[in-house]
């Protein structure tokens, strides 16, 4: 396991003072105030900024920001609980590797490259395929299996799988921050993937399967209910003992039944950003439920975690209030948005970039001649 520091609190009132400096009412740029805070006290951590001057504070920066879209199937979805097959994974891959998806967009609005993960869909992409890419899309195959197992009737992956999950999540985030990334945002991609989301929610939170479970793609009332009681079963069946803070082995054992691929590296992905101090921006649900793991493995985690939105998955707003106690406020969106694929996180971008640069260039009213 990697040594993730708490952020260190002591440079707080400084950094509060040097933005109620800035010409604005105090608190009146609201959640943008809240995250530059956080952004400069993750920064100065890393940079090991100690005996802060208020005069000469160090400007904050988000280097080389990576996209990092994690994608697997699901063997659950072979009971019909996604309004797509499992096809469509592969078939969005494809997508995302050719420009045409929404995270393409919005990628492209903000001028971010972005990687696209093979954690284990079912069907390899060839290496003809993957040379197709357009140039700002990296493919990469780190691939554990053909998708998981269906769940509900054993357990998704080994605990081998789930560990080698964590090392290929952990080892793309570091090789991201070693060509100087200082900002990872995190996307997903996989059918079927709520119903592991919400199973491990569950599983976890001892929050009751039917307020974690959703519609995902947009599912009928039928196959909600068809949703539920597989994972309800799949939860009976791993019979966990719900205490306080799980070790690691009881969490890897309950990630090894409900899954997923994509979940897990995204999990490893968070834990290594958090472990060199750079900060993470969680997209929806699914994103979430990976943040959710990883701080129940090192609850320091949390305090590198930016979340982009409150996505329209049922549970998430009950998510957030349990990772941070804050419910949908700590969101930085409510856009209804339910697609996942890192929009989310990429839409936020541009907020993180006018968090920093109001804190960097903003006039004080010292330096402006403005007196309140
Ligand atoms: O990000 C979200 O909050 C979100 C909410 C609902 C669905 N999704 C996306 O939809 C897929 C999972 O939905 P489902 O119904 O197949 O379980 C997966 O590819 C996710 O990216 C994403
Ligand atoms: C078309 C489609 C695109 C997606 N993007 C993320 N999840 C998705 C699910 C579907 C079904």
């Amino acid at each position: 396991m990697m040594e993730i520091n708490p952020l260190s609190t002591s440079a707080s009132s400084s950094i509060q003072t040097f933005i109620d400096n800035k010409t604005k009412p105090v608190a009146s740029l609201g959640k943008l105030e809240t995250l530059a805070k956080q952004l400069a006290l993750i920064q100065y951590q890393r940079q090991g900024t100690s005996d802060l001057n208020l005069a000469l504070l160090p400007k904050l920066s988000l280097a080389k920001p990576s996209v990092l879209i994690f994608a697997g199937d699901h063997g659950i979805n072979e009971e019909n609980v996604s309004i797509a097959p499992s096809a469509v994974t592969r078939q969005m891959v494809l997508n995302f590797l050719q420009g045409g998806a929404a995270i393409n967009c919005f990628c492209q609005v903000s001028n971010l490259k972005l990687a696209v993960i093979d954690c284990g869909i079912i069907t390899p992409i060839t290496e003809s395929e993957a040379m197709l890419s357009k140039a700002e899309v990296e493919f990469i195959a780190q691939r554990i299996a053909a998708g998981t197992n269906n769940f509900s009737k054993q357990a998704a992956m080994s605990i081998a799988q789930v560990e080698q999950c964590l090392a290929y999540g952990k080892a793309i985030a570091l090789r991201q921050i070693e060509q100087g990334s200082e900002l990872l945002l995190l996307g997903e991609m996989g059918i079927g993937n709520t119903s592991s989301a919400a199973a491990i929610m569950s599983a976890l939170t001892g929050l009751t399967v039917d307020v974690c479970v959703g519609r995902g793609t947009g599912i009928t009332d039928e196959q909600l209910s068809k949703k539920t009681s597989l994972i309800e079963q799949a939860i009976a069946r791993i019979d966990i003992d719900l205490q306080q803070q799980p070790s690691a082995q009881v969490i890897y054992r309950i990630v090894s039944e409900l899954g997923g691929f994509e979940i897990m590296q995204m999990v490893g992905a968070i834990l290594a950003s958090a472990s060199r101090q750079v900060a993470v921006v969680i997209d929806g649900f699914i994103v979430s439920v990976a943040a959710l793991i990883a701080q129940k493995l090192d609850k320091h985690v949390t305090d590198y975690l930016v979340f982009s939105h409150v996505s329209q998955e049922k549970a998430h707003a009950l998510l957030l209030e349990h990772i941070v106690g804050k419910g949908r406020d700590v969101a930085l969106l409510d856009l209804q948005l339910r697609l996942g694929e890192g929009t989310g996180a990429v839409l936020c971008y541009q907020l993180l970039l006018a968090a920093i640069a109001f804190y960097n260039d903003m006039a004080s009213f010292d330096s402006a001649g403005v007196t309140v």
